[in-house]
């Protein structure tokens, strides 16, 4: 009879996790034996930058990722990752070892004790199979869970599980086939269309599912025949459309007053992939104004239940789009010109402004790169500076969670590795997951790391004065100098001086990872 571990790895080849991210210890050895070949280990050097890489190899390749972590310690120290991945809706299964059943309950060294509520309220699903026999069962589920709810799982597995026998009942999870299809038809879709048809002033705000759902290029058609606003939901953690475009105005503000603000005088609001709303600063107001009506379309259950305000259908935002665009019969036209590029500012002294770097990334990358951004007081700039028009064109943490940057580059160029991959990360971020450039090195990612050194928490600075604390302790970094960190990790790296160094360092075309730090002042978020 066949054993746990061979029935369990079939199981994962044939839903296709069959790279595997992860940090082991004694309890995983036993899953991790026989690996088949076909299988891919990705060893991270901390629990945080192994989801992170993880969480960015997900995004990108559009599929469900196995996590391979140590039992409690291990994946504890997941946790900080994992709020990221739970906020971008990303499909991780991650599967920690475990003491054998009869160690845990006197809690011999390495019991991970009352394993699967650990990671609550994180995972969308969490167990501890009660018998051998149920493993390749429970780790199917686990796999379905994610996929089905796109939020991360979890399974905790005794080691001496895998080398048990099963019998052909267990076999029959390999067959299986799980999938979801839920699209708006009959009354349903008639009434979502007239509602939308009959709207005066329509606004569209969308969320990143629309990016990991490859809608990006059919928002643009249904934004242009709707002829009204677009903005991105709060917190964007992916681009759901080109930031140039005539109709975009931005990230909407993370705050019920000002976005009931931005809806003054539209009497339909559309949301399409996004929950309403990811706030952050608390902004008391009314949460919608006079005369507006909220309609909200996302797959996400739980974040249609949550909503504070307005009408939420769960349904696929694809379809909802396919659905809008036939039944539409305005024609729609493109809405003019993109918005040009405005001069980027410069500083003071030998530091660049930050909207410097990002005019050099734009001017000099090719136009399909993937940017995965984690500097968190240079968005202004940013966005005042790039000219984003590609699905998967840009990344960041999800629940601004450091540590998912520098790890989710990794991540993201292990999945395309055809498509140029750049991490825009700060000197502060940079630490969370610093670790993630020994793996680049390891594995030879084609992968450029842009360091922007200001010294300091830059968005911390900001905060401490918006709350009253502008002299708050532990905000400056001194003295960090990553071309030597990232020499040690063995990722070859250079500190460039002026504009000019830096646009022709970019040109280069390297096919192993880089890093270059470059000095950059000071600027509010
Ligand atoms: C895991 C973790 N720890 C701490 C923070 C708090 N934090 C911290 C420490 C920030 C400063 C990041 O500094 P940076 O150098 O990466 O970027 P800027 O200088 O551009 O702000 S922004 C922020 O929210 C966080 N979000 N996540
Ligand atoms: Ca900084």
């Amino acid at each position: 009879m066949p054993s746990v571990r061979r029935v369990s790895h079939d199981l994962l080849e044939r839903q296709g996790l069959t790279t595997v991210f992860g940090n082991p210890g004694s309890n995983e050895l036993p899953f991790l034996a026989d690996l088949p070949d076909g299988f891919r280990y990705v060893l991270g050097l901390h629990e945080g930058a192994v989801v992170g890489m993880a969480d960015g190899y997900a995004q990108a390749s559009g599929r469900p990722v196995l996590v391979n972590l140590h039992a409690a310690s291990g994946s504890g120290n997941a946790m900080g990752a994992l709020t990221n991945a739970v906020a971008s809706r990303t499909p991780l299964v991650v599967l920690a070892g475990q003491q054998v059943r009869p160690a845990i309950g006197p809690e011999a060294n390495l019991a991970s004790v009352d394993a699967q509520t650990l990671m609550k309220p994180l995972v969308g699903w969490a167990a501890e199979p009660a018998c051998a026999e149920d493993v390749p069962r429970a780790l199917a589920q686990a796999v379905f869970e994610a996929r089905l709810q796109r939020r991360p799982t979890y399974l905790s597995v005794p080691y001496d599980d895998w080398s048990a026998e099963v019998d052909d009942n267990a076999l029959a999870v390999l067959d299986r086939r799980v999938e979801r299809a839920s699209v708006p038809g009959g009354e349903q879709g008639r009434r979502l269309a007239e509602r939308v048809a009959s709207a005066e002033r329509p606004a569209l705000v969308l969320g990143g599912d629309i990016d990991s759902a490859d809608l990006f290029d059919d928002v643009v058609r249904l934004a242009e025949r709707l002829g009204g606003p677009v903005w991105a939901a709060p917190s964007l953690f992916r681009l759901p459309f080109p930031n140039r475009h005539p109709l975009f105005r931005g990230v909407l503000p993370a705050g019920i007053a000002p976005v009931s603000e931005a809806f003054e005088g539209h009497d339909l609001v559309l949301v399409l992939g996004a929950p309403v709303f990811r706030y952050h600063e608390y902004l008391p107001g009314r949460y919608l104004p006079e005369g507006t009506r909220l309609i909200q379309v996302t797959e996400d259950a739980s974040a249609a239940a949550r909503a504070p305000m307005g009408e939420a259908l769960v349904a696929d935002p694809g379809a909802v789009v396919d659905l809008l665009l036939t039944s539409l019969d305005a024609p729609g036209e493109p809405s003019g010109p993109y918005r040009p590029t405005p001069e980027p500012l410069t500083a003071d002294g030998s530091a660049l402004h930050p909207e410097q770097v990002f005019a050099a990334l734009r001017d000099e990358l090719p136009e399909d790169t993937a940017y995965v951004v984690e500097s968190t007081s240079t968005n202004a700039a940013w966005w005042r500076q790039m000219d984003l028009r590609r699905q998967g064109s840009y990344y960041f943490p999800a629940a601004g969670g450091l540590g998912f940057g520098l790890p989710g580059a990794v991540g993201v160029a292990m999945a395309q590795p055809d498509r140029p991959v750049v991490g825009v990360i700060g000197d502060g971020s940079a630490n969370y997951g610093i670790t993630a450039l020994w793996t680049a090195a390891q594995h030879r990612v084609p992968l450029t790391i842009v360091l922007l050194r200001n010294g300091t928490y830059g968005a911390l600075r900001w905060f401490g004065g918006l709350l009253g604390v502008p002299d708050a302790p532990g905000l400056d970094i001194p003295g960090l100098d990553f071309t030597r960190i990232a020499e040690g990790y063995g990722v070859r790296a250079r500190h460039v001086g002026g504009a000019e160094e830096l646009r022709a360092v970019l040109a280069e075309r390297p096919d192993h990872p880089r890093l270059i730090q470059v000095d950059t002042a000071l600027t509010t978020p």
